[in-house]
């Protein structure tokens, strides 16, 4: 049987944005069929719909929901990766849902297998919650920039809602609430929600962990705290609010990070962008090609590919679990030393490649005090002409368990397999040669650093 964390887990794993391993393999795409918003955020403008600008809100072209659907599925046929078809735009999705819910229905019906994904301020979420279920739209975002009235008050000018214009703390008051009861009844029948908050310096910086917290206790999966782009022809620019630095940004996501789960890899996409998350191809899908190109969509051979990076995903994110399991278990166990392992054949210096070592010296450096702990003995993993680079899984296997509580190995060089697997093991190996006192004071510094990265393998 599934746990709960795997049947997220799979729900996730071909979406680029939900899923943090996802985003270097799969892809997505905003159509744009929402022009209208029912409130004013003063940090936004849809003015500017240049091709060379890339931010929310910013589109080349708003389409209607039967060009979205022969979009759709232009791309799907010539982007094999692409899982997400998302509506976030240019103005908000659920200010325009006969349009909106048209373009999914549509999507729906011709590529069922593609992830339907939604972007909204949350004022009418509670009248679509149905709809959204019916619709399988199975992940959710909501910008709730904060929640407290006091606050909310100075990031929205006014919403237009049943009929009527508010401002100020009212406006707030209503928004607030029907985002977080919004919020609410997506969770209780168990759709994905993500919660966007722009982190706007001197309006709601000090208010990004409340926000966190409340979110989280409505069901939130993930928080996605993004800076601020001071945009020309908006409130925030005429009063002069400035930008956040990636310190503020790296910083407050640390802060949140206790609460609820962070999005860091979020690239503020436009309304009509396409593509992986790091590429934005939306230049390339004008409403004119779309509309006389044929389309070439093949769902068994989009399924096939998918399926193979799935696989690919789902590998990394477990070893990635494995790492951080074994990171906190030898955090837990205790002791603020760092135990070392060295390779040498003699002379007080590591000279010595790990394929060839027989034993291994290891050490505790704490500060600038260093303990020898011992001798570990192991077969070498190089065997005659095998080399360095060739999979000798027993013996590494051994060589792991016997150095299972070192953080850090020092050898004069490693292949890149064996290196490998001491890493998903939680021992990071240095190449270095040198006088072994210098390199494990040397070494002991540089795995603060390397203990906050996780070492990639492709
Ligand atoms: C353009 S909106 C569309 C969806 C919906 N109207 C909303 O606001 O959630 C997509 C996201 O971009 C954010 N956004 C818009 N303009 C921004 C800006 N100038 N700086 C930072 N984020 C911005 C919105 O807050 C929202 O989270
Ligand atoms: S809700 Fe979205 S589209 Fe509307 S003003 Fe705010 S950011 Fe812009
Ligand atoms: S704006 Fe952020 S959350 Fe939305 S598609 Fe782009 S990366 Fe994903």
């Amino acid at each position: 049987m599934k746990t709960i964390n795997q049947e997220v887990e799979d729900r996730i794993a071909r979406h680029p944005c939900y899923s943090e391993d996802a985003h270097h393999h799969f892809a997505r795409m905003h159509v744009a069929v929402a022009p209208a918003c029912n409130i004013r955020c003063n940090y936004c403008s849809r003015k500017f719909d240049c091709a060379n600008e890339s931010r929310p809100g910013v589109v080349s072209e708003v389409l209607k929901p039967e060009e979205a659907v022969r979009k759709v599925l232009v791309v799907a046929g010539e982007i094999p990766q692409l899982s997400v078809v998302g509506v976030a735009g240019p103005g908000d999705p659920l200010a325009n849902p006969e349009k909106t819910f048209a373009t999914f229905r549509g999507v729906a019906e011709k590529a069922p297998e593609l992830k339907l994904c939604l972007s909204t301020n949350g004022l009418r979420l509670l009248e679509f919650i149905d709809q959204i279920q019916e619709l399988n739209i199975d992940h959710v975002t909501i910008t709730i920039n904060a929640v407290n009235p006091q606050i909310g008050q100075h990031i929205y000018s006014y919403i237009f809602y049943e009929g009527k214009k508010y401002k100020g703390i009212e406006a707030a008051e209503i928004l607030i609430n029907n985002q977080l009861k919004g919020l609410e009844a997506l969770t209780e029948k168990g759709i994905l929600c993500k919660v966007n908050s722009v982190f706007i310096p001197g309006i709601n910086d000090q208010h990004m962990e409340e926000i966190s917290k409340a979110v989280k206790k409505r069901g939130a999966f993930v928080h996605n705290i993004m800076p601020l782009i001071v945009t020309p022809d908006t409130v925030f620019e005429r009063n002069g609010v400035r930008n956040p630095t990636s310190k503020e940004i790296q910083e407050i996501q640390e802060k949140c990070s206790g609460s609820l789960k962070m999005m860091k890899h979020c690239r503020q996409c436009r309304a009509d962008a396409i593509g992986l998350l790091g590429e934005d191809r939306s230049a390339q899908y004008t409403k004119d090609k779309i509309m006389n190109v044929p389309i070439q969509y093949d769902p068994i051979a989009r399924e096939t590919i998918q399926q193979e990076l799935e696989l690919k995903v789902k590998e990394k994110s477990k070893k990635k679990q494995e790492r951080e399991a074994l990171k906190q278990r030898k955090i837990e166990s205790g002791s603020s030393s760092l135990r070392i392992a060295v390779t040498t054949r003699g002379n007080a210096r590591v000279n010595l490649h790990f394929g060839h070592a027989k034993e291994f010296l290891v050490f505790d450096v704490k500060e600038k005090e260093i303990k020898f702990v011992g001798v570990r003995k192991v077969q070498s993993y190089c065997v005659g002409k095998v080399g360095c680079n060739t999979k000798q899984v027993p013996i590494l296997a051994e060589t792991a368990e016997i150095l299972k509580d070192c953080q850090m190995l020092i050898s004069s060089g490693i292949g890149k397999a064996p290196q490998k697997y001491l890493q998903d093991r939680g021992i990071v190996s240095i190449i270095q040669s040198g006088n072994i006192e210098e390199l494990l004071y040397e070494s002991s510094k540089y795995y603060k650093y390397m203990n906050h990265m996780s070492v990639e393998y492709v």
